[in-house]
C-alpha cells in the first residue's frame, strides 16, 4: 500500500453506533478498497477500556487496509491531523423524549471538540455530527471553529433517507434501487419533510406512483420521521447498526461523489436556498462531484411541501435560539 493512510476520528468508539462502525471504516466501506485508514478513537476516561476491547478486536481482525489505531480521552489529541471526523459520542435518548431534549446534556459536547477540529484538522477536513440533536451539535462545533470552513460540518439525514426509501420501496413493491431523487428536507426530528413529490421510480414521479396522499401524509412520513422512536420502542436502545449505515453512506458518497441521475439528503449549513435561512444546519437535496457538494437547484416547492419545510426550519431555529441562551454558539 503506497498510498498515506487518511486520518479517520471517531468520537464515542465504545457506545453501540462506534461497535457498528468501526469495523465497517476499517474493512474500506467509509472511504474505499483502496484506501488504507488510520484510526483515531476517543471517548471518554471511563470507557477508554472498553475502546481498547473494541480495538483488540479490529486488530483480530487483521483488516489490510487498517494502518494503525489510536485511543484517547483527550478531543485535541484525537482531531490532531484528522481528515474525517464521526462525532457519534453523545448520550442517546430514551423512551418518552424527543432529540431535542438532549440539547442540554450534548450540546457541551460539541464546543470542546469544534475547537479541537479547529486547532488540529487536516485542511481537507469532513465532519459529520451523528450526535443528537445532531444538527445543532454540528452548529455549535462549526461555531467553535472558525478556521475550518463553514461547509465542512454536516450532520447525518442519511438514515432518513435510507427509512424513506425502504418505506416506498415496501410499498410499491419496487427495489430500492428503482428510486432516485428522494430529499428529507430540515431537522433531524420528527419535524423532517421526507419528500416524495421530486422524487423518481423507474422514471416515473413518485408521488403521483403512490397516488395515495392518505397514505403519503398519514402513514409514510410520520412512519420515517418518527422511526428512531419506533426503533427504541421495539429494541429497548435507539438505532446502531442502521445508524452507522448511514454514516457510512454520507462520508462515502461526500468524498467519492454521487450517482448521476440521483442525489442524497444531507444536512448542511444553508446557503440560504429554498428559504433556510442562511448559516442552519438542515438537510437538502444535494449532489457531490469532486468531493464538493452542491444543494440541488430549481425544485419548485408546492404548498404542502413549503408548510413541511418551513415547520421543520423553525424548530432549527428554536434550537439554534435555546444553544445560544445556553451560551454554547
Ligand atoms: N443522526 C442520526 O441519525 C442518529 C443519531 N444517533 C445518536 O448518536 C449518539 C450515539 O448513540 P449510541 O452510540 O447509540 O450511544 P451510546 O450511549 O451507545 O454511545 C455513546 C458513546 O459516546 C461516549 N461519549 C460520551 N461523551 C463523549 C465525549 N465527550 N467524547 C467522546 N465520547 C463520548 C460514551 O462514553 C459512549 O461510549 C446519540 O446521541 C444518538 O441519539 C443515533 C442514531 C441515529
Ligand atoms: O431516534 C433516536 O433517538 C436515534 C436516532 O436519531 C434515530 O434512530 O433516528
Amino acid at each position: 500500500m503506497t498510498r498515506t493512510p487518511v486520518n479517520v476520528t471517531v468520537t464515542g468508539a465504545a457506545g453501540q453506533i462506534g461497535y457498528a462502525l468501526l469495523f465497517r471504516i476499517a474493512s474500506g466501506h467509509l472511504l474505499g478498497p483502496d484506501v488504507p485508514v488510520r484510526l483515531r478513537l476517543l471517548e471518554i476516561p471511563q470507557a477508554v477500556k472498553a475502546a481498547e476491547g473494541t480495538a483488540m478486536e479490529l486488530d483480530d481482525c487483521a483488516f489490510p487496509l487498517l494502518s494503525g489505531i489510536d485511543i484517547t480521552d483527550d478531543a485535541k489529541t484525537a482531531f490532531d491531523g484528522v481528515n474525517v471526523a464521526l462525532l457519534v459520542g453523545a448520550r442517546p435518548r430514551t423512551k418518552g423524549m424527543e432529540r431535542g431534549d438532549l440539547l442540554e446534556a450534548n450540546g457541551g459536547i460539541f464546543k470542546p471538540q469544534g475547537e479541537a477540529i479547529n486547532a488540529g484538522a487536516a485542511d481537507d477536513v469532513r465532519v459529520l455530527v451523528v450526535g443528537n440533536p445532531a444538527n445543532t451539535n454540528a452548529l455549535i462545533a462549526q461555531q467553535h471553529a472558525p478556521d475550518v470552513p463553514a461547509e465542512r460540518f454536516t450532520a447525518m439525514t442519511r438514515l432518513d433517507h435510507n427509512r424513506a426509501l425502504s418505506q416506498l420501496a415496501k410499498k410499491l413493491g419496487v427495489s430500492v434501487t428503482d428510486i432516485k431523487k428522494l430529499t428529507i428536507w430540515g431537522n433531524h426530528s420528527a419535524t423532517q419533510y421526507p419528500d416524495l413529490f421530486h422524487a423518481e421510480v423507474k422514471g416515473q414521479n413518485a408521488a403521483q406512483a403512490v397516488n395515495d396522499q392518505a397514505w403519503l401524509e398519514n402513514e409514510f412520513i410520520p412512519t420515517v420521521a418518527k422511526r428512531g422512536a419506533a426503533i427504541i420502542e421495539a429494541r429497548g436502545a435507539s438505532s446502531a447498526a442502521s445508524a452507522a449505515n448511514a454514516a457510512i453512506d454520507h462520508v462515502h458518497d461526500w468524498v467519492n461523489g454521487t450517482a448521476e441521475g440521483d442525489w442524497v439528503s444531507m444536512a448542511i449549513p444553508s446557503d440560504g436556498s429554498y428559504g433556510v435561512p442562511e448559516g442552519l444546519i438542515s438537510s437538502f437535496p444535494v449532489t457531490v462531484t469532486d468531493g464538493e457538494y452542491s444543494i440541488v437547484q430549481g425544485l419548485e416547492i408546492d404548498e404542502f411541501s413549503r408548510a413541511r419545510i418551513d415547520a421543520s426550519v423553525a424548530e432549527l431555529v428554536e434550537e439554534r435560539d435555546a444553544v445560544k441562551a445556553l451560551g454554547l454558539i
